[in-house]
């Protein structure tokens, strides 16, 4: 993976090499704490390690006795399904992955509808065991398996923390379990067996990405100039402290579309606290530059956009043509024209004084995959340290779970009175 920052020198907001050089030195303290943390399995640096403690064959092994599936259907939320839902999305195969992460009945019930339920696994994952969107969908595909006369203790995998109604559940049915590993919160368990169950179920090559996670840990190093991680973490936070409160994440390739979804959660979990924080803006090239960049080249200078793109992608030829005004296109190539809407966006924006960075991997593939994932945890975890955040707690999430349980009668959770403190101020529509 590679890290181009020279279109944030010079740009408003702007860096320089000046401050860059100055912010080397806390560049090189963060990392010391990172690599400190690291050592000691700490909470949340823990997952910078997993690239030495995943263990693709047990996860393997666990998964072994699904015969050639159909389907497979995550029932999880937030961490335990965009880590695998970015895998699936970026990577080809015979089968199917769906993920359940929404309580939407016309969802749930179109997919249950869509499904061979005989021939797909549930692989059901939950950290804590006990979020209500999970189990609730997991209970409700329980029963429409029974429904179907299909045995849903034949179908079940279940990823999970040591304790929780899932832990238990897959104790008293003898499912095929995997352990969460300790110290690893979900938007960092994509390099795990939260994100890898789904990519060995569907034949993917798990110690490739493994693999991939661990060249994103070689290139870690004590200088931004050194580490394409740590520049890009260093660069997103120093020009958020200069007004850049947006990161618009733009892949250029479709199947990395998941991945704006994975890095949104990923950045605003993370670093959103403490009245500080960068918005993380999920876009695609080149569709949006048909309609956001409007806004990204002329609107507020409050965003950073950062471009990703693989070096190297299937093609596809255009025809010739003696249409008048478009024989440009003929003989030219669908992602020739991706490369060249790439690099007059990149260029319509530099020249306009926005700053941009460029993220480039070999390919889409398994282990460009793994060290671009690892890659963009290691820049978040920078982006913490030299913000001085709490990176690896959510409590303003929790606060709202809490809310929510307290709401549906789970338990007495005062946040909940919340609910009746809101203020109204209605115009209807109604005449
Ligand atoms: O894996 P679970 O315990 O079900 O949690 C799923 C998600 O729940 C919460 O919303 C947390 O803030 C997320 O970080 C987590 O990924």
């Amino acid at each position: 993976m590679d890290v181009d920052i020279g279109n944030v020198l010079g740009t408003s907001p702007g860096l320089t090499t000046e401050y860059l050089d100055r912010l080397d030195d806390r560049v090189t303290d963060a990392h010391g704490t990172i690599e400190d943390g690291m050592a000691t399995e700490e909470f949340g640096y823990a997952a910078l390690t997993l690239p030495e403690t995943a263990d693709p064959d047990t996860i393997r092994t666990t998964v072994s006795g699904f015969e050639d599936p159909e389907a497979v259907v995550t029932v999880g939320i937030g961490g335990s399904a965009l880590g695998a839902a970015t895998l699936a999305n970026a990577l080809e195969s015979d089968v199917d992955a769906y993920f359940l992460d929404n309580v939407d009945p016309d969802h749930t019930e179109r997919l249950l509808a869509e499904l061979p339920l005989a021939e797909t696994v549930v692989n059901v994952v939950s950290n804590s065991g006990t979020t209500a969107e999970t189990l609730a969908n997991f209970l409700v595909i329980r029963e429409a398996m029974d429904r179907n006369g299909v045995d849903w203790t034949e179908r079940t995998v279940v990823t999970t923390g040591p304790e929780g109604n899932l832990r238990r559940l897959a104790d008293r049915h003898d499912l095929p379990a995997l352990d969460v590993p300790a110290g690893v919160p979900g938007r960092f368990s994509v390099l795990s067996t939260v994100g890898l169950a789904v990519a060995a179920l569907q034949g993917h090559d798990v110690e490739a990405i493994i693999r991939g996670g661990a060249d994103g840990k070689a290139s870690l190093a004590g200088s931004l100039y050194d580490s394409p991680a740590y520049a890009y973490g260093a660069v997103a936070y120093a020009l958020a402290e200069r007004g850049a409160l947006t990161n618009v994440l733009l892949p250029y390739a479709e199947s990395l579309e998941t991945f704006a979804e994975w890095f949104a959660q990923l950045w605003a979990e993370s670093l959103g606290k403490d009245g500080v924080g960068q918005t993380p803006a999920r876009a695609l090239g080149a569709t949006d530059q048909h309609s956001q960049l409007q806004l990204y080249r002329a609107g507020p200078r409050d965003k950073l956009v950062t471009f990703v793109r693989p070096r190297e992608r299937a093609d596809v030829a255009i025809p010739e043509t003696d249409l008048e005004g478009l024989a440009y296109l003929g003989g030219g190539s669908l992602g020739g024209l991706l490369d060249a809407e790439f690099e007059a966006t990149e260029a319509s924006l530099a020249a306009a004084d926005r700053p941009t960075v460029r993220i480039e991997i070999d390919r889409v593939d398994e282990r460009a995959l793994g060290e671009l994932l690892y890659g963009m945890e290691a820049a978040c975890v920078l982006y913490g340290e030299l913000a001085s955040l709490e990176t690896f707690t959510q409590p303003a999430v929790e606060w709202g779970k809490r809310a929510a349980r307290g709401l549906l009668g789970g338990g007495d959770f005062p946040e909940a009175d919340a609910v009746s403190d809101k203020r109204e101020l209605v115009i209807s529509g109604d005449r």
